[in-house]
């Protein structure tokens, strides 16, 4: 599987932080479920590389990846738990030849010019843009893509349910990473339905945007939801 393809699953990548490893499979099914079929389990937590075991054993159709990639020995641990891909908030050399030996797709972050200049040299075709909104957001995508024409990014930090469709309307944006599908405490009650809705809504919202070849309004994003399925309000199924 090569970073495009993963980043080509979904337009929004679940950025997940996990406390408790046997919840992973169960949180897998419920974005799968809503259409999600990407996720990044950060190794942030005791329980992130099980996690990343527990959605690699037990939802073989979820491609699962560690994120918070920030030094070499992760990678292997990473590999053996079976992520199929790697995620990093900076660019590492140490990290990329680590992933390379370990024949993982990596998704490596950058936030200036010169980074990019570094990651383009080195064949990185895919980038996470991180910290997307602090590091400048859209108006920064913007701007690279007039130096870079070639590169792709994934936005991730400050991204959330009521801009990713903004970034998404970037030529150079295929996808989002962003926390606000998962949230932790949502993960810990096991309100798995609410996960659900809350991938649903994303995919749809950027489907009909496709459709209508325009921006939707944040109401006409909600409002993909007409006919599938009662969300409640925004608010509620976003609370
Ligand atoms: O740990 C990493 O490697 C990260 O990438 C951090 C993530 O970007 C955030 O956890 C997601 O950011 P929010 O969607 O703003 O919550």
């Amino acid at each position: 599987m090569t970073m495009q393809s993963l980043m080509a699953r979904s337009p929004v990548i679940p950025v997940v932080r996990i406390e408790t490893a046997s919840r992973a499979p169960a949180l897998a099914r419920a974005l799968l479920a809503g259409g999600v079929s990407v996720i990044e389990v950060t190794l942030r937590t005791a329980a992130a590389l099980e996690a990343v075991a527990a959605i690699a054993r037990d939802v073989p159709d979820m491609a699962v990846g560690a994120g918070t990639v920030t030094a070499p020995d992760q990678v292997q641990q990473a590999h053996d738990a079976g992520a199929r891909f790697l995620v990093s908030p900076g660019y590492a050399d140490a990290v990329n030849a680590a992933a390379e030996r370990a024949a993982l797709p990596l998704l490596p972050g950058v936030a200036t010019a010169t980074e990019l200049m570094r990651a383009q040299a080195d064949g990185f075709k895919q980038l996470k843009f991180f910290p997307a909104v602090p590091s400048g957001g859209i108006a920064a995508l913007e701007a690279f893509a007039g130096p870079f024409p070639a590169l792709r990014f994934c936005p991730t930090g400050g991204v959330h349910s009521g801009n990713y469709l903004d970034f998404l309307q970037l030529a150079n944006v295929p996808c989002v990473g962003g926390s606000w599908l998962t949230p932790v405490e949502t993960i810990e009650s096991g309100d798995w339905a609410h996960i659900e809705a809350l991938a649903a809504h994303a995919v749809t919202a950027r489907r009909r945007e496709t459709a209508a070849g325009r921006p939707l309004t944040a109401d006409e994003g909600w409002q993909s939801w007409a006919g599938e399925e009662d969300p409640g309000s925004a608010d509620e199924a976003l609370r």
